[in-house]
């Protein structure tokens, strides 16, 4: 902005009244001025005298410039103006010449029309410069049309957004440049802002607002900003804080204690478990460093470690009944730069008491199993029996203990008479007192009299001095098994006959008789009721023996039984042997399918046998006796199931067939006998067969 002492031109002296029109103009082209102002003495302003007026003056009179007065051509009453007085206010006055006067009164200079038109022009081709170097400057671009719609402005920035449009936009229809709605801006006269448009790929943001002059739409601007990185940075932004927000939440719901520090171990983040442990809050964990609240939580400097080792320790602390898992992770950037180390706490204290309390409760578990196996062992007698017929029995037993019945174990020999009867004896109420066997069979006849009943001092010949106590007061209090009663001799039975009718004995040798209180059991494995029609068992004995019977079903008929008694008896050797072996599955299908006359005693051997001589770990059906092979084949009949090299059939039918007679007639002369062949053959045969047994692999 400029003002009218900057324009004006300047006069140290004025014209006064007494100078003449010559003077006048010689003053006027000295100072290069077309007018000038008149002063009189006092210089008080008197008018004005311009160069036109001169020369009029000069031309129009008769007289010589020089001796006319300049007050002839002066005009009086001249616009004054002040020095300070801007340019537009100036040209407002309506003056071709103005004089510029101080505010004291003293004539400063002249101010011509054209001179002020020059410097007006000057000023406003400084302030379109001024104006294009702003909207050149500015970041945004700018728009601005007339009211034909036609581009009056388009800046540098512009230029750049709309790299299509060239400079040339100026002067061209807005539509055809840039569709921005500047147009609707001069038809409705209103400022719109934040205006979003797209051009190609890119999005504007837009403020559009008409251009007013004296109340008339005279243009529109336009100014325009590419958001398009903004707003890729605001999705970005966006998606970054969604990322926080997750990790936070993810931190959070962490049933660890998580900590995040900085390379400096500055703490970033932590979660609500991390600062349940540390008892702190996150205003004030956070900022600080972690070393100080490693000493106060679990007193190990492992941010330091981790620095330290570059890789992820972990520790675990265990004071003041807590027990804490604490691992520190360094996170590092591309450039392998330490970025982050994230700790993770883990209080163990609940964990390991329920890991305690859940080896507690196995352990209790076990126990109750233990104990529960132990009674069912001891229920049974260490006898065992899973089928029907064995439960049987055991239940019936059960019974029988309570009461002082005369209780008859029938069943073949082997099948458990005598355990059978200590389980009994156990269950009853004599358990405390003695349980005494005697096998009616294995004693001599004179013996088994002074075994049963004892006999007195000197009874007889050969006695011993001091006398001898017999089984059945030995068995006072307790239970006495007659086993093999089959065997008992005749003659002896009415004694024994007494003995249960009276509860008393009479020694051999003795007179008075002594009063027992013992429990009869017996046991047999013949038909006593055939002995009895022969004439070889009291039939009354028999009858007060056989108040309860008992008949134990031979292992045949008891199939169910074999496999636990088969792991029973695996089980007692290898403790007792101190190996573990096991069975093959074919092994166990043979057992199943074995005839067992012998038994449980001869299962019992058989298993024995099989472990104490097998080599491998794995008992294999190779090893088992070939008499037991044949027999435990379900058809006895020779055969061969499935197709197989010719010489090797033969072989086989060979074997089986040799088996088959050596299990008949019990000598290989017998066999080869029957077999049609000399025995040395069958000797041979023999020979061949166990060492291809001995050769296959087990
Ligand atoms: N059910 C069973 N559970 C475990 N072992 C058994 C069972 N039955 C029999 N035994 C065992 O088999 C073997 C023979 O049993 P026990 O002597 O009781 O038979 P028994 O019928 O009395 O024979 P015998 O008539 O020849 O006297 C014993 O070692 C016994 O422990």
């Amino acid at each position: 902005m400029r003002w009218v002492e900057e324009v004006m031109t300047p006069l140290s002296v004025c014209l006064s009244d007494t100078n003449s029109c010559l003077e006048a103009l010689q003053r006027l082209s000295e100072i290069n001025s077309s007018g000038c102002p008149v002063v009189d003495k006092a210089g008080e302003l008197l008018g004005i005298v311009t160069m036109k007026v001169l020369i009029e003056r000069t031309i129009h009179n008769d007289r010589s410039p020089a001796e006319v007065s300049c007050l002839e051509a002066v005009e009086r009453n001249p616009v004054v103006i002040k020095p300070s007085l801007r340019l537009a206010e100036a040209w407002a006055c309506q003056f071709d010449l103005a004089v510029v006067i101080e505010e004291d009164g003293q004539v400063v200079g002249v101010l011509s029309r054209a001179d002020l038109a020059v410097a007006l022009y000057q000023e406003a081709e400084f302030q379109v410069k001024e104006l294009e170097a702003i909207l050149n400057s500015a970041h945004n671009g700018i728009v601005v049309i007339n009211s034909d719609g036609r581009i009056t402005s388009f800046n540098n920035r512009a230029v750049q957004l709309f790299t299509e449009v060239s400079r040339e936009a100026i002067g061209r229809h807005v539509l055809d440049v840039v569709p921005i709605g500047l147009m609707e801006t001069l038809e409705t006269g209103k400022s719109e802002y934040s205006q979003e448009f797209r051009v190609g790929q890119r999005t504007y943001i837009m403020n559009r607002a008409p251009v007013i002059q004296e109340g008339q739409i005279t243009g529109a601007v336009g100014v325009f900003q590419d958001i398009s990185e903004i707003k890729s940075l605001s999705q970005e932004l966006a998606a970054v804080k969604e990322l926080n927000s997750e990790l936070n939440s993810i931190i959070q719901s962490s049933t660890d204690g998580l900590c995040v520090t900085d390379s400096a171990g500055i703490v970033r983040r932590i979660n609500r478990i991390f600062q349940k442990v540390s008892l702190g809050n996150a205003q004030d964990l956070i900022g600080r460093g972690i070393q100080e609240i490693e000493e106060a939580v679990y007193g190990h400097p492992l941010f330091d470690l981790v620095l330290q080792r570059k890789q992820p320790v972990t520790i675990i602390d265990n004071k003041n009944n807590r027990s804490l898992l604490v691992s520190g992770n360094p996170v590092f950037d591309e450039d392998g730069k330490l970025l982050q180390v994230v700790i993770n706490l883990r209080d163990m204290t609940f964990l390991n008491q329920m890991q305690q309390e859940l080896i507690d409760a196995k352990r209790i578990r076990e126990n109750c199993q233990e104990l529960s196996e132990s009674r069912d062992h001891l229920e049974t007698g260490g006898m065992i029996g899973t089928g029907p017929e064995m439960i049987r029995v055991f239940e019936l037993i059960r019974r029988v203990a309570k009461v002082e019945s005369t209780v008859l174990l029938f069943g073949e020999s082997g099948v458990g008479k005598e355990g059978i009867g200590k389980l009994l004896h156990t269950q009853s109420n004599r358990a405390e007192g003695p349980f005494i066997k005697l096998n009616c069979g294995a004693i001599p006849e004179q013996l088994l009299e002074s075994e049963l009943f004892g006999y007195e001092q000197g009874a007889f010949t050969g006695a011993r001095r001091e006398g001898k106590i017999g089984m059945f007061e030995l068995a006072h209090n307790g239970t006495l098994l007659l086993d093999e009663i089959g065997d008992f001799p005749l003659n002896l039975q009415p004694k024994l006959l007494r003995v249960l009718q009276e509860r008393e004995i009479v020694p051999i040798g003795g007179a008075m008789p002594r009063q027992i209180n013992v429990r009869i059991l017996a046991a047999t494995h013949k038909d006593l009721e055939e002995m009895i029609r022969a004439g070889q068992f009291r039939e009354d004995l028999y009858f007060r023996l056989n108040v309860v019977p008992i008949s134990i079903p031979p292992l045949r008929q008891r199939h169910e039984d074999i496999i636990p008694l088969l792991n029973h008896f695996r089980d007692k050797f290898s403790k007792k042997y101190g190996f573990k072996r096991e069975f093959s599955p074919e092994v166990i299908e043979a057992f199943l399918e074995y005839d067992w006359p012998g038994n449980v005693r001869e299962l019992e051997n058989m298993v024995e046998r099989l472990m104490v001589v097998s080599a491998g770990d794995l008992i294999q059906v190779s090893q088992l006796p070939i008499s037991f092979k044949s027999s435990s084949s379900k058809s006895a009949r020779v055969s061969v199931n499935s197709l197989m090299p010719l010489k090797e059939a033969v072989d086989e039918v060979e074997r089986q067939l040799i088996d088959k007679a050596l299990e008949k007639f019990g000598s290989t002369y017998k066999a080869a006998a029957a077999l049609g062949v000399n025995q040395s053959t069958v000797v041979r045969r023999m020979a061949r067969f166990r060492r291809t047994d001995a050769e296959s692999p087990a």
